[in-house]
């Protein structure tokens, strides 16, 4: 451990800087793991998707999620929302544990978590019109009149920013595909949800309607006082909307904190090499720098390396990364880092 760095309280302890306010949501030694089977039903190995992840959102805050494919970013919001059973660990939301919840109970919490996922056109049912699939979570949690919901589909889609008279009898299908993720963002916050997931969210919108539907998300924040945890492959996205960041390998948070210093001075190998892969552009001269190649492929998670994942892949890697997993250590107030040898502080 370099002389800078702080070790972390252990796991279940305030892994964030809360300063004193209670977290929307807390995820404590969260895995999650597959079980793969081969022919006859034997079982063939285990797929460590989400090894012992440990983070606080606050409320209002947005928590951008980022790593390679396969890194386990779904799985962790699978977990977390809890449309599977993670192994084990806890989710703590709104101060109600919801790993072990009956069905009925999850049901309740998903009136203030919800989660918008890649595909819009996926998630709504293509029969229905578009008045329906947003009045659909009203008719299930409230007891709103028909007039009442109508109402508020209208104020929803005034929202989101569509105009009722032209878009509520429409059809999923007859749809763009930013408006359709529009409909899907008015039915994720019909209820007043305190946190949305977004899985890739915008991922599948060109540039210019994925700034428009980012620039709604930004604004939902702040009207509604959202809290989201903002999964997606796009770097330069993640750093427009996150306050913090964490940074997924194999698994497991690589590095966590404040999204500017990650992303000005990243401490994980890993996570310097992610960033080294964007292209940037040089607003002097208007060269794009050559993006570096992440090094080497992600190992499998199902034989992960021991000791340090990312140790195979790494320069910096002595005999302790093959030996001992790095604890989570703090780098600054509000930054930790899960390495051996963190690189040095600019
Ligand atoms: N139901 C499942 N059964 C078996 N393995 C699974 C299952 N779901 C996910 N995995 C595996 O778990 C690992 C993590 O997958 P996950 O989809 O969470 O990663 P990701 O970071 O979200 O990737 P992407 O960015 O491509 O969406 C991968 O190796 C994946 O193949």
């Amino acid at each position: 451990m370099t002389d800078h760095a702080v070790r972390v309280a252990p796991a279940g302890a305030d892994v964030a800087t809360t300063n004193g306010r209670e977290p929307l949501l807390s995820v404590r030694d969260l895995v999650q793991e597959y079980v793969t089977r081969g022919p006859g039903g034997v079982k063939t190995g285990v797929v460590h998707a989400v090894s012992g992840v440990s983070f606080d959102l606050m409320p209002g805050e947005t928590l951008g999620i980022v790593g390679e494919t396969g890194s386990g970013k779904s799985t962790l919001a699978r977990a977390i929302i809890q449309v599977e059973t993670p192994r084990s660990g806890t989710v703590r939301f709104q101060g109600q544990d919801l790993v072990g919840m009956s069905k009925r109970e999850i049901k309740k919490v998903r009136a203030n978590m919800q989660m918008v996922y890649q595909d819009p056109f996926g998630s709504l049912n293509p029969r229905w019109r578009v008045s329906d699939v947003i009045a659909e979570p009203l008719l299930g949690h409230t007891s709103m009149t028909r007039e009442q919901r109508a109402a508020r589909v209208d104020e929803l889609l005034e929202l989101v920013g569509l105009r009722p008279s032209t878009y509520r009898h429409r059809r999923p299908l007859e749809l763009s595909g930013g408006q359709a993720q529009r409909v899907a963002i008015a039915r994720a916050v019909a209820l007043g949800p305190a946190l949305i997931i977004c899985d890739e969210a915008t991922s599948s919108l060109d540039v210019l309607i994925r700034a428009q539907v980012l620039n709604l998300l930004e604004k939902l924040r702040e009207e509604l006082n959202l809290a989201y945890l903002f999964i997606a492959h796009d770097l330069a996205t993640v750093k427009r909307v996150s306050d913090r960041v964490a940074v997924m390998h194999l698994g497991q948070l690589a590095e966590f904190g404040p999204v500017d210093e990650v992303y000005a001075a990243p401490r994980h190998p890993y996570s310097r090499a992610l960033l080294d892969s964007i292209p940037v552009l040089d607003i002097e001269t208007g060269i794009a720098k050559r993006p570096v190649a992440l090094p080497g492929e992600p190992p499998s998670p199902l034989n992960p390396p021991s000791g340090c994942r990312f140790r195979t892949r790494c320069a910096r890697a002595q005999d302790v990364c093959a030996e001992v997993e790095p604890e989570r250590t703090k780098v600054s107030d509000r930054h930790e880092v899960s390495c051996h040898f963190p690189l040095a502080a600019p």
